[in-house]
């Protein structure tokens, strides 16, 4: 067992004026990453930035703090390269905005990026299945692309169950609706990386925040793993 319990806030529920200021405050406030929504306003119904905005970003907050590109966007293969040269660490894409997976995740290994590989709910983790052993990390969905501030989707925890099943040493990243209410059910089902927006950024005290939800998943990986 290889993986660890990783929290990453998305700073999509942030001041988006002082996004380079926010970045600081998650990663003093003991965040693992830093997840970055990028939306094109066609393949998700809203628009966030691009790559000038995480090259800036970059210069604003060092080297260290690993990016997590969440691409909610069309034809993802077009900003491979941009997002690599603008300091991207991970390019997550989602399977249903290419025609051709396999090409994408060899792109994006050569650009010097690791692959994550993002389903929305309506797809299923069969789908997923034949490219995970080609990528470094599987998110799976808990709301419809597009917003923070959404319900968490406990119905899809089936499909993180599944995939931590088959796939024991791979990174499960759960996006959407989780925070101190919903994420045990997140950790029991098997996601270590775990994305969390508004519970994080919209709390008075989100140091807290990250250090319960980390406690949290750290317990279930020490349990399943006791269990094995
Ligand atoms: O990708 C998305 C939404 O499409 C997410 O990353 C959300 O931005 C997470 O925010 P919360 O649901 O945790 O508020
Ligand atoms: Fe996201």
């Amino acid at each position: 067992m290889s993986y660890s319990a990783k929290i990453g806030p998305s700073i999509l529920s942030s001041d988006l004026s002082c996004l380079g200021s926010e970045c600081v405050r998650m990663m003093e406030c003991g965040a693992d990453y830093l997840h970055l929504d990028v939306m094109d306003g066609h393949f998700v119904p809203n628009l966030t930035f691009g790559h000038p905005m995480v090259e800036c970003l970059r210069k604003s907050v060092g080297q260290d703090p690993f990016f997590d590109m969440h691409m909610m966007v069309s034809r993802p293969e077009q900003w491979v390269k941009p997002m690599a040269a603008a300091g991207a660490n991970q390019y997550t894409f989602h399977l249903e905005a290419t025609t051709n997976p396999g090409n994408l995740i060899k792109e994006i290994k050569e650009s010097g990026m690791k692959v994550g590989l993002a389903i929305k709910p309506g797809t299923t983790v069969e789908e997923l299945a034949p490219w995970a052993n080609h990528i470094d990390m599987a998110l799976v969905m808990t709301v419809e692309p597009g917003f923070g501030g959404q319900k968490f989707m406990e119905d899809m925890m089936p499909k993180v169950s599944w995939l931590r099943s088959q796939f024991p040493s791979l990174d499960i990243e759960v996006d959407g609706g989780v925070g101190p209410d919903t994420i045990h059910k997140c950790a029991e089902a098997g996601a270590n990386m775990i994305v969390s927006g508004s519970a994080v950024i919209g709390n008075d005290d989100p140091r807290s925040v990250i250090a319960l939800l980390r406690t949290v998943v750290a317990e279930a990986i020490q349990k399943r793993s006791l269990d094995r």
